[in-house]
């Protein structure tokens, strides 16, 4: 007798469920680590019906893809949509067999009620507190870590929105409201200043959040915020008493994002209009202009989920700020929560419109959800009235407003876009959902950033990533010349929008010799990264001819045949652009970001000259503009970055961003989508798209999954 036999698990209930569930892995529809989920609460459980098994699968699946739990009725009612089976809405052709059952399939004939009923089970799931895997609360179903971090993060801010600061107490508001107009001068009676109103609102209370647009004024309301509470605390104890500095940490998500700050936050900083303060250098002075990730500031260790600073060894901070918030998920929320002293405020900047983070939970968004109404009661509405001299409309106000609707503020002005800018207007047209509205931008030809472009063959695709292809753009012919004036108050002249080879020509041009000292090699680096940044090529997928798996290769060969890179040793050449897809600590590398590989000289131990030898350049993002240079041999987890997803963009700034949607319609590529990748772009942006693609994904949002908003409207404060 074949030995074997005794060592294959009996069949049981769950095997038709389990072969089900291991077709979809071999698809790449669900996760390995999803299957073995199920797969484990079975073996636990053999007495729990294969809806529950099922449920676990799929809530498992939901949190990869972002939502923080399983929305039981959305997946009865298109089971296809809810969950992204097939991903990227395109089946893959079987190689063998039949095509796999669908989730649809599985759910046929299945009612809500006959699901809740089957997630009844003693040791699988509860309805909140206890050690079961799985959490049931109304038609969610969560895993029970991603209930307790919704449960944790909605009670911090449920505290925290209740928590007023010694600012807003009722003795100190003179000295508010005389601060905030030595900081916000130039008042236009017609229109209310809403960046002076968001610092109102955001020094009121322990936690609040500041949304809005690209080039809304969030940093620049953030600095003059920060000097307002720095006057105050400085000035506490009256004349003469000097009082004590607040100790102030601004952090973002990922080294990109903290470094895109660290470039603006220094100039906002000395541009700050402190005339009107008779401390005002001291002001200056207190105002931190040093960026740092949420990683670095909690104290990442290697290896593990926990961090160094928690609520056992808190943060040393009277108050932090956190931008680029749209990229925070749950779990780093709930993380951040945890290490915030109890008396220190907590600030959020971001724009609610962009994508959510990657990861499980989209904590911006559901906090913003209702931002564009206000919401302002009264009381808030007077306060705010009192200690600015602000009014605004009526239709913001409510006297329903929750708690947490009197910490969030949305800037409505946008200072970086003029009203002729075509970046500006389609971001307003697609945040809008007005499709119509996007043609008629593109076909005015009135605006001189904006091009498209479609269809896209083996030629426009080279047009576009070795030129940039400048002649889309009204008034353009060729790269060369003045490009244009900023037609905003500043009147920056723009240079013409380029592609790649611009960088690659640069890095070639200014390479400084092989016995040239490392200094030179530093600024030549600073040099080529800085240049790298003027042109991305952005997509909405990873696989595909139009994902970055596909467009990668295929752009690398477009640039060799320009002979502008070289033949690639073990996939690695000079000029090769790289995205780190995965934080290593060891290396000081965050997910999120990018170096150029160059050629630098070295010296072997058995040789006399040195040679060159290929070596990654990252920008440390400190605000130094040092650089931070590694061994290819040494990065364990990066991809070639011609082509980026609009989804690793987030926090990312370019002069000319070209974005490239699929010729199908895809369930991945949304309004927010579409809506970030325009964001991206500071002075050009081309779209590849198909008209009725676009029109598609402008029509379709993200819809996440998650219980925050729904806490935080329902709880008691
Ligand atoms: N009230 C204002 N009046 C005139 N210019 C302003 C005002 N507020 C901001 N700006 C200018 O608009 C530009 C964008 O401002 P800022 O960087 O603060 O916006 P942001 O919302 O932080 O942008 P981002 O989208 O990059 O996050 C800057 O050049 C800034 O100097």
């Amino acid at each position: 007798m074949n030995a074997t036999v005794f060592l294959r698990p009996l069949p049981t209930r769950h095997a038709p469920l389990l072969a089900d569930l291991d077709t979809w892995v071999t698809q790449g529809w669900l996760r390995a680590l999803d299957r073995s989920f199920a797969a484990f609460l079975a073996q636990q459980a053999p007495d729990a019906d294969p809806l529950l098994i099922l449920g676990a699968a799929l809530a498992s699946h939901q949190l990869g893809r972002g939502h923080s739990c399983l929305d039981l009725r959305a997946a009865l009612a298109n089971a296809g949509q809810a969950l992204s089976m097939p991903p990227e809405g395109v089946a893959r052709a079987t190689t063998e067999g039949s095509p796999p059952t669908p989730p649809s399939a599985l759910l046929a004939g299945v009612t809500l009620a006959k699901w809740h009923k089957a997630l009844k089970h003693r040791t699988l799931v509860s309805a909140g507190p206890g050690t079961t895997p799985l959490v049931h609360v109304g038609d969610r179903l969560y895993l029970r870590r991603y209930w307790q971090y919704e449960q944790s993060v909605s009670e911090a801010i449920a505290q925290r929105v209740a928590m007023p600061t010694p600012a807003a107490a009722p003795e100190a508001q003179a000295s508010l409201a005389e601060s905030l107009d030595a900081l916000f001068q130039h008042r236009d009676g017609a229109n209310t200043d809403w960046q002076k109103v968001a610092c109102a609102i955001a020094v009121r209370q322990g936690f609040s959040i500041i949304t809005g647009g690209p080039g809304t004024g969030k940093t620049t309301t953030v600095v003059r915020l920060l000097a307002v509470l720095q006057h105050l605390a400085l000035s506490e104890g009256g004349d003469g008493d000097k009082g004590r500095r607040l100790r102030i940490r601004l952090a973002a998500p990922t080294g990109k994002a903290a470094a895109r700050l660290n470039e603006s936050i220094a100039s906002a900083v000395a541009n700050l209009p402190l005339a009107a303060l008779a401390d005002a250098e001291a002001v200056r002075a207190a105002i931190p202009t040093e960026v740092t990730t949420v990683h670095r500031l909690l104290g990442s260790r290697p290896d593990t989920r926990h961090f160094r600073h928690n609520a056992h060894n808190p943060l040393p901070l009277d108050l932090l700020v956190l931008d680029e918030a749209s990229m925070l998920d749950l779990e780093m929320m709930d993380s951040v929560f945890a290490a915030l002293p109890p008396q220190a405020a907590l600030i959020l900047l971001g724009d609610k419109d962009q994508l959510a983070s990657v990861e499980a939970g989209a904590v911006l968004g559901d906090l913003c959800a209702r931002a564009d109404a206000g919401h302002y009661t009264v009381d808030t509405a007077a306060w705010l009235q009192a200690v600015t001299g602000e009014l605004f409309d009526a239709a913001l106000c409510d006297a329903k407003g929750t708690p947490l609707d009197q910490a969030v503020v949305k800037l409505r002005v946008s200072h970086r876009f003029s009203a002729s800018s075509g970046i500006g207007k389609l971001a307003e047209a697609v945040n809008a959902g007005d499709g119509p509205a996007v043609r008629r931008i593109f076909d005015s030809r009135k605006h001189a950033d904006i091009a498209h472009r479609w269809p896209i063959d083996d030629a426009s695709l080279r047009r576009l990533v070795v030129d940039g292809a400048p002649e889309g753009f009204a008034g353009m012919t060729t790269g060369q010349g003045p490009g244009r004036q900023d037609a905003n108050s500043n009147k920056r002249p723009v240079p013409p929008p380029v592609g790649y080879r611009h960088y690659l020509t640069l890095m070639r041009e200014r390479q400084p010799a092989i016995d040239a000292p490392q200094p030179a090699f530093d600024a030549w680096a600073q040099q080529v990264l800085a240049a790298y940044g003027k042109f991305q090529l952005l997509c909405a997928l990873r696989s595909g001819p139009q994902g970055v798996e596909g467009l990668n290769p295929r752009i690398a060969g477009l640039l060799r045949a320009e002979g502008l890179l070289e033949a690639e040793h073990g996939g690695w050449y000079p000029g090769r652009p790289v995205l780190v897809t995965r934080n290593d600590y060891g290396l000081g590398l965050m997910n999120g970001d990018v170096g150029v590989t160059l050629a630098l000289p070295a010296t072997l131990p058995s040789e006399k000259r040195p040679r060159w030898t290929l070596r990654v350049a990252f920008a440390t993002g400190d605000g130094t503009g040092s650089i931070h240079w590694v061994l290819p041999s040494r990065l364990r987890a990066v991809e070639t970055v011609f082509a980026m997803t609009v989804h690793k963009s987030q926090g990312s700034e370019f002069a000319h961003t070209a974005l490239l949607l699929p010729d199908r319609a895809s369930p991945i590529v949304t309004r927010e989508l579409v809506y970030t990748g325009i964001t991206r772009a500071r002075d050009w942006f081309t779209l590849a798209a198909a008209p009725e693609v676009l029109e598609g994904a402008i029509g379709r949002r993200v819809d996440r999954v998650g219980g925050l908003a729904a806490r935080l409207a329902r709880l008691d404060y």
